[in-house]
């Protein structure tokens, strides 16, 4: 911190420029951090990378050598810890200079490898719990350094003073807060071991803490990480992994992975969700880097199509940003990520290959999710697209299973078109698939790549009515009559009649119609409404030959063959219309509002002829 220059200073000389700690302090803690509780990491993370600093010193040391201790009794908040230590020179080049920090080489980008902090702010948290930051600190690098003890207030001022080695026996730092009264939240004991255990609990040096009651300190991470421990058998492990991953979560994880990637020193688990999550929903991962919790949020660790799965990782070299809520963005995250990646398709594919029924619970609960995957993802899609479910005319089923009785797919475009052909194509032998929800359609296409043996083509109305069978000469010259009175009932919907004859029996009608053939057709209608104008003109030039819709007669059906036989033709075109709107209701488009009309009158009219007739 430095004090600013207030000795006169000459016209025209450089100036220096002026701190508002108080400012800077409020745009940390309002836009920076999270909560004021990250005091106790950023103190923490400072003891950590000086025991780091400390056993680069003395690399023969063993690893619980040195070690934090913690103190919170409601009026004071202490960290201790056995690392470098400070000089004071490092207190006035270090503490002392916001913006400063020892663990960078020469550009902020450049941070020293072995540390986790870098940009030399994070001190400044304390003063989100505290006006006075005390500091003692006795350097390990000369033996016979003199303790320094540097005081830094919220208003920016700060004093230092140094004081005999006796002040502090051994080399290492201790940082005192005294609480404002306003953060007790933060500060009273049971809270500071809560917030020491959310972020230490697995850091790899002994840390302790005492909430000045009398005894031994608690030990805030008795345990080694989870991944760590020796299990007597692969299940217990798996189990042990499973409770973890729930205790950290709140959810029972459908499997765990475990990661491991030695190139970064990363290990840690990943817990897949046991229910969907929506698409695209990324969640956030739990980072530590060198045990210190730095993260709970990191998205960047994965893919963003790995939204099955909730990590917790612990890493020695990925590098936080400044507020460390997330990760910089560099070639080791991007290797990282990378590689965690592979990690998990290759549990998919150990899953595929060898787990039928953990990949049947997978693939219940993320099958969208692994669909929107499989479209950019070849080799995704080569293993997994046989087990994805579809709705198809032999109701939900895999692909595989699919193909096994169809040789070859049909696929419609839309989820409508498959309701209006459902029931005929599949009584006709047809084996179709619904791809009208997203993703389907393509992937049902790219099925041959890993069947070759099947074939998959788009059902279009063409294709449904060359299956059904046309009616004898004799039967559509009686029906002639009645067929002309339907097509011109229905012309308003430029919609043909035909007669055919198709299973099930029980369907009276089929209307055949596709979206885009309704498209062109309302494209046209206004074209010829808006004849002459400029917009006529363009929708004119975009116009094809709009495809006609088709209600399609049963002629197996009784009540088609009754109909046809009417010879009162108010009666049929009545029945015509009463047919096209069930035929329509039955494809479960939206109606317009000229076929909801349609369908009432004809309702009404037929209601009246029946009543008409039992009078
Ligand atoms: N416990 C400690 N032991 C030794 N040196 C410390 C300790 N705490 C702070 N320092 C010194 O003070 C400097 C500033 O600390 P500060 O926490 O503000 O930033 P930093 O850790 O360097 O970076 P970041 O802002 O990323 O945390 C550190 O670089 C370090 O030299």
């Amino acid at each position: 911190m430095n004090l600013p220059d207030t000795a006169a200073t000459p016209a025209g000389a450089d100036r220096t420029f002026q701190v508002d700690l108080r400012g800077l302090v409020d745009l940390l803690s309002h836009h920076l951090y999270s909560s004021p509780r990250v005091y106790l990491r950023e103190l923490l993370q400072n003891a950590v990378d000086a025991l780091t600093a400390r056993h680069g010193l003395e690399p023969d040391a063993p690893a619980d050598a040195f070690g934090i201790r913690l103190y919170a009794d409601g009026s004071v908040v202490r960290v201790e810890d056995d690392g470098v230590g400070l000089t004071e020179a490092d207190v006035h080049t270090f503490l002392a200079t916001i913006g400063r920090s020892s663990k960078r080489a020469e550009g902020i980008a450049e941070q020293r490898g072995d540390f986790i902090g870098q940009f030399g702010i994070g001190l400044l948290s304390c003063f989100l719990v505290a006006d006075e930051i005390h500091v003692l600190s006795r350097s390990a690098r000369t033996p016979d350094a003199r303790a320094v003890e540097w005081r830094g207030r919220g208003d920016g001022s700060y004093t230092v003073r140094t004081l005999p080695a006796s002040a502090r026996p051994r080399p290492g730092t201790t940082v005192t807060l005294t609480p404002r009264a306003d953060a007790d939240e933060w500060t009273r004991p049971a809270r500071v071991h809560a917030l020491a255990r959310h972020f230490g609990s697995l850091l790899r040096h002994p840390v302790t803490f005492d909430d000045g009651t009398g005894g031994a300190g608690a030990s805030v991470n008795p345990e080694p990480a989870p991944w760590a421990r020796t299990h007597p058998t692969p299940g217990a492990r798996s189990r042990a992994l499973a409770a973890y991953g729930e205790e950290v979560f709140g959810f029972t994880p459908l499997d765990t992975i475990e990661l491991d990637l030695p190139a970064v020193g990363l290990k840690g688990i990943a817990c897949v969700l046991p229910e969907a999550v929506p698409a695209g929903r990324r969640h956030g991962h739990r980072v530590h880097v060198k045990g210190m919790l730095l993260s709970e949020q990191a998205e960047e660790i994965l893919p963003e199509w790995a939204f099955f799965v909730r990590c917790v990782v612990d890493a020695e070299s990925l590098r936080p940003t400044a507020s460390r809520e997330s990760l910089y963005e560099d070639d080791t995250l991007a290797a990282v990520r990378e590689a965690l990646a592979e990690r998990l398709r290759a549990w998919i594919a150990r899953a595929a290959a060898s787990d039928p029924d953990l990949l049947g619970r997978f693939l219940q609960a993320h099958h969208l999710a692994v669909k929107s995957l499989a479209v950019h993802d070849d080799e995704i899609l080569r293993m997994l697209l046989p087990w994805l479910p579809f709705e198809t005319t032999d109701g939900h089923a895999t692909l595989d299973e699919f193909a096994r009785t169809h040789r070859t797919v049909l696929v419609t475009s839309s989820v409508e078109e498959f309701r209006q052909v459902a029931a005929i194509a599949s009584a006709a032998g047809l084996g179709v698939v619904n791809g009208g929800y997203t993703y389907d359609r393509e992937l049902v296409h790219r099925l041959p790549e890993i069947r070759p043996e099947v074939s998959v083509a788009d059902l279009d109305p063409a294709t449904l009515t060359a299956h059904l069978d046309p009616v004898d000469r004799e039967t559509e010259l009686a029906a002639m009559a009645y067929l002309a009175l339907a097509r011109d009932a229905l012309a308003v919907f430029d919609c043909d009649v035909a007669l055919r004859t198709f299973q099930p029996a029980s369907a009276p009608a089929l209307l055949v119609d596709s979206r885009e053939a309704r498209h062109e057709r309302t494209r046209s209608q206004l074209a010829r409404e808006q004849e002459g104008g400029l917009w006529g003109d363009i929708l004119g030039a975009l116009r094809q030959e709009a495809p006609r819709a088709q209600l399609i007669l049963n002629q197996l059906n009784p009540l088609v063959r009754a109909a046809v036989a009417i010879d009162e033709p108010e009666l049929a075109r009545t029945s015509a219309e009463a047919l096209y709107g069930q035929a329509a209701m039955l494809s479960r488009r939206p109606l317009r509002p000229a076929e909801s009309s349609l369908i009432n009158r004809s309702f009404l009219d037929l209601l009246a002829h029946a009543l008409r007739k039992d009078s």
